[in-house]
């Protein structure tokens, strides 16, 4: 129980993205999906997370898959799992040693390996340009590719949701599409042995994911994953220590987001901040894995296309004008290619990780 002094812990909404799977144009499905756009504008207003529920859109049993074979690969000797090390590619695509992925400064207690969409004639000394690495283990790289096309369409389901939420004209959503259509992706199988007490750092240190809409799977783990809720009133009694200031000024606290079976968490990426120009707020996260099992997760990343145009939407405007919202600085335009590319060059020349802004 609360006492009437503790404000209580606000949990992330549950969406389910059903009425948009259906193609079905009567008035009660357009109603529920109405109700299911402003849902998720609520819950990207408010909290920038939300867990979906898609266990009408894949059988959980094929994410729960997905953490067999990660598992599977993360238990190998550390010498087969180097054989796909990143530096044998871009440096991107590939596996990353516990600790060796740095974000604030400290490294974080993960291993994981990165997947990338493919590109047309790979070149590994370009960077981002790469091929894939597999695992070597049966059904790996099968499973993981279907889940790659699976969340793809997602992704579209659920942009295409936003749209609604946000009141934009059809043309303005096919603009919009165009723009995501052929996603940048990223994939990642993350693996998490306990975080030792003495270690200086997290499991996975604060941050924004940068992109577009980040789809996460993990397994039942409870107590890992922690989203930062700002909240004005309560004035800040989070530990923001270690992270640069414009992420840790805002006032607000951690809470716990424990995976619920058949949901993804959903949150969105800074893309989105510049699209509406602050109206939607990519949300700081970490993860703290104090338990004593090897947790996994499988987040994927549905980005813009390489050659995006990530630019205010008149949509946002519109409704930042109706409720006269001002904006707290100027988004400018990128394009979603280049912003990774000076991400990845950057962050490789400072020593930060693939966390770090
Ligand atoms: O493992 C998790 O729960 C979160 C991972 C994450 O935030 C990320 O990879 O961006
Ligand atoms: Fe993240």
């Amino acid at each position: 129980m609360h006492s009437p002094s503790q404000p209580s812990t606000p949990t992330l909404p549950i969406i389910n993205i059903t009425p948009y799977l259906v193609n079905d144009q009567s008035p009660s499905i357009t109603e529920r999906r109405v109700a299911t756009s402003a849902a998720i504008h609520d819950a990207c207003l408010n909290f920038g997370f939300f867990y979906l529920d898609i266990s009408a859109f894949v059988d959980p049993r094929e994410a729960d898959e997905l953490a067999s074979l990660a598992r599977e690969f993360f238990a190998l000797p550390q010498d087969v799992k180097d054989r796909i090390a990143l530096k044998n590619e871009d440096n991107v695509r590939g596996y990353a040693r516990l600790k060796e992925n740095v974000t604030n400064g400290k490294a974080d207690n993960h291993e994981g390996i990165d997947f990338y969409r493919p590109v047309e004639n790979p070149d590994k000394t370009k960077p981002l340009w790469g091929s894939n690495q597999w695992p070597d283990i049966s059904g790996f790289r099968e499973r993981y590719q279907k889940w790659t096309e699976k969340m793809q369409t997602l992704g579209l389901i659920v942009m295409e949701a936003m749209a609604v939420g946000l009141g934009m004209t059809p043309e303005e959503w096919k603009e919009l599409r165009s723009q995501v259509d052929e996603s940048f992706w990223v994939m990642r199988a993350i693996g998490y042995p306990p975080l030792p007490d003495d270690h200086d750092g997290f499991s996975c240190g604060a941050h924004k994911d940068y992109g577009c809409l980040t789809f996460l799977y993990a397994d039942p783990t409870p107590n890992a994953l922690q989203v930062f809720v700002r909240d004005p009133e309560i004035g800040t009694s989070a530990d923001v220590s270690g992270l640069p200031e414009e992420q840790g000024a805002d006032d607000g606290h951690w809470i716990t987001a424990n995976p619920i079976h058949g949901c993804v968490v959903c949150n969105i990426g800074e893309m989105w901040e510049i699209w509406t120009e602050g109206l939607y707020k990519s949300t700081l996260h970490r993860v703290v894995h104090r338990g004593s099992n090897y947790r996994v997760s499988i987040p994927f990343f549905f980005e813009p296309n390489f050659t995006a145009e990530v630019k205010p939407l008149a949509a946002a405007k519109r409704i930042k004008e109706a409720q006269n919202i001002d904006s707290e600085k100027t988004y400018k335009p990128v394009v979603y290619g280049d912003f990774l590319l000076s991400k990845v060059t950057n962050n490789f020349a400072d020593g930060k990780g693939k966390y770090d802004d």
